[in-house]
């Protein structure tokens, strides 16, 4: 990545590149990025759709492999210029127990990182999360904050608590020695909610409306707002940083950016409607259906039945204590700091990205998958 070497082609790696993101970010590495030569693609599930990139001109080499072993990612990481760190286990619903969430995003991600320090490769994005800022277990608002607000980030669930690890020990090991001698350059983005293709929250939702007659019914007041972000303009931001870490080391090394785009501020059931809307769906109620006190119960009522079922069956239902928390407190961010460091903007508008993702949801609600 040195001026003398312009012509070079790099290596790039993504991890949980066969993810919602991490698919986002394989095809946009593939359009976007001019000096690209090799693309692995890491996940411990890999998709099919990876055959079809490997016939163009980019060498795109598909790498099973699980970040919670150590050796299995130093493998993967020798001879990479780049890494992109997207795999994680986004579990916010009690599926997979707090160990196995630390494991994957904190023991993961300590892995990258020693790869990287082991075999030389020196510019690591990492994809962090706006949980790892909340919204805090108070219910505290956050309003168009950006990385500089102060905010109590107070966490007790698994999910949030990883990340915001993980982002630690990523910030920390920049400017650490690689093998070779020279330092370790890190960032991480933050984004908020994520939706567009591939977001199967989305297309669930899309499906619980349409075996319930086209209705979904308001349970969070629409003076909520909770941030979301496209999926490709996440994607766009980290090609950005990845490219641009060599040359702004110094001003973007150990650095966290929100990502965000003009998705419009909305509560998370307001927004899903844009795209729910259109696909032949209404949102019944202008105020929620059930007190909130209500939903508080039910909540805990799920996390109870889930508990006391867990020796029977995985009882994993939408609505726990942490989602009504997350999806009933305002928490959106409004922040210039990535296109200042690194010349982020959007690359999708907000009407291509709500076209994109109806086109989606339409094909992927009617499909058996
Ligand atoms: N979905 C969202 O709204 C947001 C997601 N994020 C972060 O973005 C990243 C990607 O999330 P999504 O694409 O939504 O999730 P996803 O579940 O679709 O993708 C994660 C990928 O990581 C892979 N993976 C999981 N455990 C692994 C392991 N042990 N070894 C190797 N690969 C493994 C999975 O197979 C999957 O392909 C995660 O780090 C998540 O924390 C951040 C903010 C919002
Ligand atoms: C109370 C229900 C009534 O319809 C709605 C429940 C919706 C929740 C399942 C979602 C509301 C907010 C979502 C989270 C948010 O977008 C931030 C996230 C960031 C991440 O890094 C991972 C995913 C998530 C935690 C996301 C998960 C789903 C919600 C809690």
């Amino acid at each position: 990545m040195a001026d003398s070497a312009q012509a070079q082609k790099l290596v790039y790696l993504v991890t949980g590149g066969c993810g919602f993101l991490g698919e986002h970010v394989v095809r946009m590495l593939l359009q976007r990025e001019p000096r690209l030569g090799e693309l692995r693609v890491f996940d411990r599930h890999l998709g099919p759709w990876l055959e079809e990139l490997k016939t163009g001109p980019v060498r795109v080499t598909a790498i099973q492999g699980d970040v919670t072993e150590a050796h299995e990612v130093a493998a993967a990481v020798a001879g990479a210029h780049v890494v992109i760190h997207t795999a994680g286990l986004v579990d916010v619903f009690g599926r997979a127990s707090p160990e196995t969430i630390h494991e994957v995003n904190v023991q993961g991600t300590r892995n990258v990182i020693e790869a990287c320090v082991q075999t030389g490769t020196r510019f690591l994005v990492y994809t962090s999360s706006m949980e790892v800022v909340g919204p805090n277990t108070k219910g505290h608002p956050f309003y168009r904050g950006n990385e500089d607000t102060l905010y109590e980030a107070v966490h007790r669930h698994p999910y949030p608590c990883s990340k915001a690890l993980a982002e630690r020990l990523v910030l920390e090991a920049n400017g650490r020695e690689v093998h070779g001698g020279l330092p370790l350059v890190t960032c991480a983005l933050r984004p908020t909610g994520i939706y567009g293709e591939g977001h199967q929250i989305m297309r669930d939702f899309y499906r619980q409306g349409l075996r319930l007659g086209g209705w979904l019914f308001r349970a969070i007041p629409a003076s909520v707002e909770h941030g979301r972000v496209y999926v490709g303009n996440v994607a766009w931001m980290h090609v950005l940083a990845a490219r641009e870490l060599e040359r702004r080391a110094a001003l973007m090394g150990g650095q966290v950016y929100f990502c965000y785009d003009g998705s419009p501020y909305k509560s998370y059931e307001d927004f899903n409607m844009e795209f729910l809307g259109p696909c032949g769906l209404q949102l019944v109620g202008a105020r929620p259906l059930l007190p909130y006190w209500l939903l508080v119960f039910l909540a805990a009522l799920n996390a109870l039945l889930q508990w006391l079922l867990r020796p029977l069956v995985l009882y994993a239902p939408l609505l726990n204590p942490y989602t009504l928390a997350v999806a009933n407190t305002t928490f959106t961010v409004s922040t210039d700091k990535a296109q200042r460091h690194f010349g982020y903007e959007p690359l999708f508008s907000w009407e291509d990205s709500r076209t994109r993702t109806i086109l989606w949801v339409q094909a992927a609600g009617s499909s058996a998958q």
